[in-house]
């Protein structure tokens, strides 16, 4: 199973778009996100995905807005599920939960170290890599559609990027249906690895992840997170703007739908937007998006 493609897109062929929130920790963190929601529906995204943070808390915060999305906005929603902190019986549960709330979508990850920790520590009775995690989704939820993170430079932890395509084969051969990137500012890194993926014998798409930017800070810090590389190009642009946030949110959004049109001219299945719960950088891709032709109006 491919990701969601909603019924007319899948009919008129255009190509897949996905936005993915993270759930809010405060009231109006809340609003934001269901103002987005709101703005973002006209547009249809074929699914919208929701984050998993490492703890307790997320558990249920991942779930209701999940919920919420579905069940108030009628996303097709593709709640995140992470290996940290679960045992193996507490992940089936929470799979279980996803089921019984109509969620056949499911992202598929090891998850990132809690914070202040810089090893990831499998639970005990747990899963330490996201094939795992795969594997026990297709057992407990068979018929759900299951997407997995692909690295185009790399995942930090791994000791190479052959190493890295062969664990990035291990999840799709658990049975994974689909593959999100990490994000990226340069296209020739994505199309880099869609060949290299193609070489290793994965077939299922593989969907570019984009970042929208919403301030240089933010960006910089992230990116040294996953060691994403920030073109001398774009840092010269972002440091040219410095505080200026509406200044740097249209140049992150120009950026990126000049990434998007070039990814879908040349062929990626659809692109999957890192919207940050933000709505505006979203619309300026879409509508730049729908005026060059990708997408009905
Ligand atoms: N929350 C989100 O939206 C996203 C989170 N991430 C984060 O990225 C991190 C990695 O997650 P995943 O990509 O799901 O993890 P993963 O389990 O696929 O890979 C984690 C590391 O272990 C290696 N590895 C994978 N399978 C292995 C195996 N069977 N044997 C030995 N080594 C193996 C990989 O090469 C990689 O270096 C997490 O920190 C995740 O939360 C990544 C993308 C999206
Ligand atoms: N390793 C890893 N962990 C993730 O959780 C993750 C990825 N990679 N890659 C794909 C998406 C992108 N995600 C992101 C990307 C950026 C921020 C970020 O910049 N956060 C801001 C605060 C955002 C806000 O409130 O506006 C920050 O300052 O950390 C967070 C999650 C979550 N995902």
């Amino acid at each position: 199973m491919t990701p969601h493609l909603t019924p007319d897109r899948q009919l008129s062929k255009e190509p897949i778009f996905s936005i993915e929130f993270f759930p809010p920790k405060s009231e109006n963190a809340a609003q934001q996100l269901l103002a987005t929601a709101k703005e973002l529906q006209s547009y249809r995204p074929d699914f919208a995905s929701i984050t998993y943070g490492a703890g307790g808390s997320t558990r249920s915060r991942t779930l209701k807005y999940a919920k919420c999305l579905h069940e108030d906005f009628g996303f097709k929603v593709m709640p995140h599920l992470t290996c940290v902190g679960h045992s193996r019986d507490e992940l089936r549960e929470i799979i279980r939960e996803f089921k019984d709330s109509g969620l056949n979508q499911i992202m598929a990850l090891r998850g990132d170290p809690p914070q202040g920790e810089t090893d990831f520590k499998p639970h005990p009775d747990g899963l330490s890599y996201a094939n795992e995690l795969v594997r026990l989704i297709r057992e407990v939820h068979p018929d759900c559609s299951i997407g997995v993170a692909g690295y185009p430079e790399k995942h930090p932890e791994a000791v190479s990027s052959d190493v890295d395509l062969l664990n990035l084969k291990r999840k799709v051969d658990a049975g994974s249906d689909f593959i999100t990137t990490q994000l990226f500012f340069d296209n020739r890194i994505y199309f880099d690895f869609v060949e290299r993926c193609q070489h290793a014998g994965i077939q299922i798409p593989i969907l570019p992840g984009l970042l929208c930017i919403t301030s240089g800070d933010q960006v910089r810090r992230f990116c040294a997170l996953c060691e994403t590389d920030i073109p001398a190009e774009l840092e010269a642009q972002l440091a040219d703007a410095g505080d200026d946030k509406q200044k740097v949110e249209a140049l992150g959004a120009e950026w990126i739908l000049r990434q998007a049109r070039e990814l879908l001219e040349k062929g990626a299945p659809g692109i999957h937007l890192y919207i940050l719960n933000k709505s505006g950088p979203a619309v300026t891709v879409l509508n730049g998006l729908k005026k060059a032709g990708f997408y009905k109006a």
